[in-house]
């Protein structure tokens, strides 16, 4: 017998992301290939932002998915977050050359407070969220802050990309298959601060520390490439990163409904005080996810450097919290 459709909102849905992304849930690759999708699409109520989403569902209609069991264009977050099991906030406005993360936090704090509101008066009672929009952690805070009467543990953020990003460097370092790595994290924030750290990943089980063996590379070259990838896409492209944004956000809630089989992945999640992190910030930890639940990876060994990182994007943090505590 096949499943009961479920309700999957996605915001900024006629954007870059958003192509990249529909697309992908719509033929099952995020949810699995048995499960039948509702999309309920939202974008800004403006004409040309509408039409275009028009354009994204005729193209979505013409794919013919066979678990596409609906698509609903929306205007109103009240309408596109009714009873939704998943909701993907992507839209927000991106950041072009020259700026920082954290320079759109005015332009999109806003954004998430009533989207966040929105999630709290009519989303279903077990929504998972994932804030892709930028700076991500913060603006998960604001959702999550901004819909008391959701359980906080379900505002996540996406580290995914920093996550899927340092694996491919250790790969090509290493000489071995990004598929073999295991057990890599990114701690943080989303910005150049994250705290990528392989101190503890394997590659085929052999340590990938001890392969690298060099703390230069790690601190001078490893580090830098990893936190200042999306400026080098923006300066590549002209425009961030979309593909493989959107190809971590199916990673991210995949492996949140579906499972990551005892793996490490890298979720930005509410802290419970883990590590020393102060209860509530939104900070990229190494996780491991069953039955639809996420749980933190404890009992790591914290070294000096590592602590000394941890502290500058938890610093970082603390002061983009500190500069949307108006809103809250
Ligand atoms: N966390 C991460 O790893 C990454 C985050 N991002 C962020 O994702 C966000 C989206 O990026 P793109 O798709 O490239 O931008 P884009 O500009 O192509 O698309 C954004 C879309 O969101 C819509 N939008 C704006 N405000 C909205 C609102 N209140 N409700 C619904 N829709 C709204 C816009 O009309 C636009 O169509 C940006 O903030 C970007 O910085 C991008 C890459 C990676
Ligand atoms: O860099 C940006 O602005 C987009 C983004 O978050 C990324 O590619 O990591």
């Amino acid at each position: 017998m096949s499943k009961t459709p479920v309700r999957v909102a996605v915001t900024g849905a006629a954007g870059q992301i958003g192509y990249a992304l529909l697309f992908r849930i719509a033929s099952g690759e995020m949810l699995g290939k048995d499960q039948p999708v509702i999309l309920q699409l939202l974008e800004i109520p403006d004409e040309k932002a509408q039409n275009a989403l028009k354009g994204v569902i005729m193209e979505l209609e013409d794919c013919a998915f066979p678990l596409l069991a609906g698509v609903e264009a929306h205007s109103d977050p009240l309408q596109a977050f009714k009873d939704t099991d998943y909701a993907l906030l992507v839209g927000a406005r991106p950041r072009g050359p020259g700026m920082e993360r954290a320079d759109l936090l005015a332009a999109n704090a806003q954004i998430f407070t009533a989207q966040g509101k929105a999630l709290n008066a009519v989303a279903s009672r077990n929504v998972k969220v994932l804030v892709v929009g930028n700076p991500a952690n913060t603006n998960a805070y604001i959702a999550m802050k901004s819909a008391p009467d959701l359980p906080a543990k379900n505002f996540t953020a996406m580290l995914r990309l920093d996550h899927n990003r340092a694996a491919s460097q250790l790969a090509a370092k290493t000489g071995t298959a990004v598929g073999d790595i295991k057990k890599l994290t990114v701690w943080g924030n989303h910005s150049p601060t994250m705290y990528a750290d392989y101190r503890f990943a394997t590659t085929n089980g052999k340590s990938i520390k001890d392969l690298v063996n060099d703390q230069v590379w790690n601190a001078d070259t490893f580090l830098p490439t990893v936190g200042k990838r999306g400026a080098a896409i923006i300066a590549a492209r002209g425009l961030s990163s979309a593909a493989s944004a959107a190809n971590a956000a199916i990673d991210h809630m995949r492996d949140w409904a579906l499972g990551s089989n005892g793996e490490w992945v890298t979720m930005g999640v509410p802290s419970n005080g883990e590590y020393g992190i102060p209860a509530g910030v939104v900070f990229g930890f190494p996780v491991t996810t069953a039955g639809g639940e996420y749980k933190i990876v404890e009992g790591l060994e914290i070294d000096a450097f590592s602590q000394e990182r941890i502290n500058i994007t938890l610093a970082e943090l603390q002061g983009e919290q500190d500069g949307v505590k108006h809103l809250l």
